[in-house]
């Protein structure tokens, strides 16, 4: 099968004005005697990027803020060109990039629905089939007929994603706008993405929570400075990302998903200390909330790369804390048992008195066990079974 998407050695040249301003005096400027200089810097925001999409691939493209992902996406949605390279295209592409873009400010909700699908190659007949739909995913039904310009950003999300997700484009296009949408709709969008991609049509997606990527996609690309770094299954590609913002046994982010009445987690950080058999975890995590909870519970699952549950951490305070500020730090230390080397991932579990759901974000961030618990002693870890390695000795000898 041919690739539905094929990029070949794109490159992206920006052009950086300066501004040289020499000391002036009040008198000098209004002699107009001299004049500030303008110096142009040429700035490859991407260098040399090339990849291919199969059809009904999910792609997850990630990288540090900066890297190019964005521009790379405009490039593909054919909002810019490219300065060199080429990219071939076999399906219809919708995208949801900065909220607003495709998007007439002048226009009503409707007008504007109608407009992208027509955007979108399709006939008015083809729309309208879909406009209940769309109309009823974004909740806008109310200010069908108010110009966008009166809806706020998270309305426009709202209608922008239900026109992409629902006018059948072959292929996706999603950047982190998600992340304006409070937390119910964030959910709603990922699961319709889901079905879009069950249904064989093609997502790449954008962004910076690594729970989405890695629910969402198989496969992704890691983009650092301009150049593509690697491609790979999403574990693979979670866990380089992980390294190399911190290196080591360390990682750290700022999650993505502003809810407005449950909490969502706004930041974890990861530090593994010790040598095998004995390591302790501290995992740091920051819940903001827009209202006031008390008796938080915290719970961390541990699965191992292919995603089997190896270990639930349930802190014993209880109960857990006051919530009662936006945002709250909580610090907790896991002592490991002796774990076979592999890659684990950390799902967190947050609920209110201890049973009611209010943020489950799964594999959130990941650790490396690279040492094997059973060294110097027979079996290596290749022939071991299960994931963990106790201490053991023969009493009789
Ligand atoms: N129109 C432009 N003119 C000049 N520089 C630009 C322009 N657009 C983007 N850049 C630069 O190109 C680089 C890549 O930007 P881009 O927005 O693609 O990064 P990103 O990976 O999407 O970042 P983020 O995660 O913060 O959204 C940045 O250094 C940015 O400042």
């Amino acid at each position: 099968m041919k690739p539905i998407l094929e990029v070949q050695n794109i490159s992206k040249k920006f052009l950086i004005q300066h501004q040289q301003l020499p000391y002036l005096s009040f008198r000098d400027k209004l002699s107009g005697l001299f004049s500030a200089k303008e110096a142009t810097e040429e700035f490859w925001a991407l260098r040399d990027i090339s990849f291919d999409v199969q059809p009904g691939e999910s792609i997850g493209i990630i990288g540090r803020n900066g890297a190019g992902k964005s521009t790379l996406l405009k490039i593909l949605s054919r909002i810019t060109p490219p300065t060199t390279g080429r990219i071939t295209v076999r399906g219809r592409i919708a995208s949801l990039l900065e909220v607003g873009t495709g998007f007439h400010q002048e226009l009503t909700g409707r007008e504007n629905i109608f407009m992208n699908g027509s955007i979108l190659g399709m006939k008015h007949a083809e729309i309208k089939a879909k406009f209940d739909e769309i109309v009823d995913f974004s909740g806008t039904e109310k200010f069908l007929d108010t110009p966008l310009k009166h809806y706020s950003s998270g309305m426009q999300l709202r209608l922008a994603f239900a026109v992409a997700a629902h006018l059948e484009p072959e292929i996706l296009i999603i950047d982190e706008v998600l992340a304006v949408g409070d937390a119910e709709f964030q959910k709603k969008c990922i699961g319709k993405m889901e079905t879009v991609n069950k249904s064989g049509k093609t997502i790449l997606f954008v962004s910076h929570n690594m729970a989405a990527v890695s629910n969402l996609c198989r496969r992704a690309i890691l983009i650092e400075k301009g150049g593509l770094k690697k491609q790979g299954t999403v574990s693979e590609i979670i866990h380089d990302y992980q390294a190399a913002s911190l290196g080591g046994n360390t990682a750290q982010w700022t999650t993505s998903a502003p809810g407005k009445s449950a909490a969502y987690i706004s930041q974890v950080a990861l530090h593994l200390q010790g040598t095998q058999p004995s390591h302790t975890l501290s995992v740091k995590i920051g819940i903001a909330s827009q209202s006031r909870h008390k008796d938080l519970f915290v719970a961390y699952d541990i699965s191992n790369s292919i995603g089997v549950p190896v270990l639930q951490a349930t802190p014993k305070q209880q109960p857990f804390i006051k919530f009662s500020e936006t945002e709250q730090i909580i610090e907790t230390e896991i002592e490991l048992p002796p774990l076979i080397p592999d890659q684990y991932k950390v799902s967190v579990w947050i609920g209110e008195h201890n049973t009611e759901t209010m943020c489950w974000e799964k594999e959130i961030v990941a650790f490396e066990i690279s040492e094997s618990p059973a060294k110097g002693r027979s079996f290596p870890h290749s022939h071991s079974n299960g994931f963990i390695v106790p201490n053991s000795r023969i009493v009789n000898a």
